[in-house]
């Protein structure tokens, strides 16, 4: 017979996905991340072209949640194009990319995600800069 009084507490270790807040909270960050990086004046211009289509601007958005759902270890599938694919021809340069991933930062801070997830999802965006940067 186990007393559970005396075994000791166990240490939970929510998932990433789990700490981001699963699939609201991943729609939620993506929302906010796309907001800054309008306002963020080193991308903005790459973003303002699409506002006037905001089906296109779902599109992405959902595209961009389940990247961020799958990599967070979440069950969505990835429905969009590779990396190479989307960003091809737009010669991303390295401060356009440092811009995003500040947007990601703030947005991480602003939500007050701990330091593991702060690491987490930065490596996931630094895991994919050469596809991204002057593809
Ligand atoms: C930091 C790492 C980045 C990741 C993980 C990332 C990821 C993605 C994803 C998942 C999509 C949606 C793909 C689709 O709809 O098929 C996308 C689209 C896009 N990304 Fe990135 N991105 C990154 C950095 C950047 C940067 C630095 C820029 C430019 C400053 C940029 C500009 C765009 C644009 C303009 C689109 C829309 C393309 C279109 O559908 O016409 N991305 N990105």
């Amino acid at each position: 017979m186990i007393d559970s009084a005396k075994q000791p507490a166990i240490i939970a270790t929510d998932t990433l996905y789990q700490r981001m807040g699963g699939e609201e909270g991943i729609a939620s960050f993506v929302d906010s991340v796309v907001e800054a990086h309008v306002m963020n004046p080193v991308i903005r211009p790459r973003f303002l072209p699409y506002l006037d289509s905001p089906d296109k601007v779902a599109l992405i958005k959902k595209h961009f949640c389940e990247f961020l759902g799958v990599g967070c270890g979440g069950p969505e599938t990835y429905s969009g194009r590779d990396m190479i694919s989307v960003h091809k021809g737009m010669n991303i340069s390295e401060a356009e990319y440092m811009a995003a991933i500040d947007d990601i930062l703030s947005v991480l801070e602003q939500r007050q995600a701990n330091e593991l997830t702060k690491q987490e999802i930065l490596y996931m965006a630094y895991s994919v800069k050469n596809q991204i940067l002057h593809v």
